[in-house]
């Protein structure tokens, strides 16, 4: 089985935070549509011929199509592609985007997953995000999506926000979990070069919150989602009844998948392959049936690095047993040595053969990785 996802490089505005790739030319969407169906085509075998369970429409901002257009890339993808019935598709979508009108043509189109950003529930934050949406419009979004019939939903969070005080995280999680979804995640905001927060926190017009109450906001964040009942399954995400996003987990547990649009990355088990994150040299690519991205075939070293990244940002871990079959003893007994101290500094629990991070490690677990990996 594999993935698909579809990288719709369109947003309303720029949030200042944000460095994922997209252009505010939204003119070019008829063009960019016909671009994603060639490049599929084109590249439809890198997965091999699995049948496909999932399709991700993240971006950028996939809520800037029309019911019409989201229509036809799906129609294409179900004649071009083998697709499970049960197949999820998620879709990523903007409160100021969700009309109950919109809402219903996602459903209708066939959208079974909703991943709605509201990534955070004080108006003054939203707006030094540069956020399009109001708190209102991030509740109704929710509560309206649900009335339209979508069970799987999904919401976007991001903590350590500057000045976002302990008690408007804990006001913000309160008023979350009693909305009508089964899965969060919440993310630790980055500052990323090039974007107008990181510019300001150079010259000190922003002030990064305190990695202390960084680290609370975290320690609030899983308990509260634990005591609603929802499972921390992976650093920052949480479900209910097991409502696991399937397409991201088949990233964390090395499924193949198709990645396609500007800055879309594939990976296939042997190689990984990126879409250059450029769209009119995208879209003139795949008019000139001309390859736009890069690939990388991994060594044997990268293939354990991606495994140990991936699967021991989950609660599932990574297995002894498992290593010594796929990678062999020699490259278990090294990372046996390499994980003797974190055990002994329980940041990282065995059981049964099974490592994963304790609490503790997971709010450190990117510095433990990179010296988990072998070079
Ligand atoms: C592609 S982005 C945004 C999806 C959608 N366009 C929206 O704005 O809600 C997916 C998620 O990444 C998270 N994100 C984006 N930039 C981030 C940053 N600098 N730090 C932490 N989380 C970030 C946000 O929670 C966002 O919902
Ligand atoms: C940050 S995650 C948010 C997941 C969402 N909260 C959910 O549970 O479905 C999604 C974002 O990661 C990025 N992303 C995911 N898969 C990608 C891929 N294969 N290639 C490039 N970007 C990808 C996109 O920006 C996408 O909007
Ligand atoms: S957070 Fe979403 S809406 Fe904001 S710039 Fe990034 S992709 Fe676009």
């Amino acid at each position: 089985m594999a993935g698909i996802y579809i990288h719709i490089p369109f947003c309303r505005q720029k949030c200042y935070y944000c460095d994922f790739y997209k252009t505010v030319n939204t003119g070019q969407t008829p063009r960019f549509i016909k671009a994603i169906q060639q490049e599929a085509r084109k590249r439809k075998d890198y997965a091999g011929s699995e049948k496909i369970e999932t399709i991700y429409f993240g971006g950028g901002t996939p809520s800037v199509l029309n019911g019409n257009e989201l229509a036809e890339i799906l129609q294409f993808f179900r004649k071009e592609f083998e697709i499970v019935k049960e197949a999820e598709v998620t879709f990523e979508a903007n409160p100021d985007d969700l009309t109950v009108n919109y809402l219903e043509t996602l459903y209708q189109a066939g959208v079974n997953r909703l991943s709605i950003g509201l990534q955070a529930l004080q108006n003054e934050h939203l707006k030094r995000m540069n956020r399009r949406h109001d708190v209102q419009q991030a509740i109704a979004s929710v509560n309206d999506a649900q009335k339209a019939g979508f069970q799987n939903l999904s919401v976007d969070l991001i903590y350590g926000l500057p000045e976002l005080t302990i008690n408007q995280w804990k006001s913000t999680l309160k008023q979350i979990f009693s909305l009508p979804f089964l899965h969060l995640s919440a993310y630790h905001l980055t500052y990323h070069q090039g974007t107008p927060f990181y510019t300001w926190l150079k010259k000190g017009t922003l002030k990064e919150l305190d990695e202390k109450e960084s680290v609370e906001q975290f320690e609030i964040l899983i308990e509260t989602a634990e005591r609603y009942g929802f499972e921390h399954y992976e650093i920052s995400n949480f479900a209910k009844n097991h409502l696991y996003s399937k397409h991201n987990t088949s990233y964390w547990t090395g499924k193949k998948y198709l990645g396609l649009g500007p800055s879309a990355h594939s990976f296939n088990g042997n190689s990984r392959q990126w879409n250059m994150a450029h769209l009119e040299g995208y879209l003139k690519a795949q008019e000139n049936n001309l390859p736009f991205f890069e690939e990388e075939v991994l060594s044997e070293n990268e293939k354990f690095n991606e495994y140990i990244l991936t699967r021991m940002r989950t609660k599932w871990g990574i297995q002894e047993q498992e290593i010594r079959n796929i990678f062999g003893s020699q490259v278990l007994n090294a990372f046996q040595k390499e994980i003797e101290n974190y055990l002994q500094m329980e940041l990282i629990k065995k059981e049964n053969g099974n490592f994963t991070f304790t609490r503790k490690g997971l709010f450190i677990s990117d510095d433990i990785l990179s010296n988990l990996m072998i070079i």
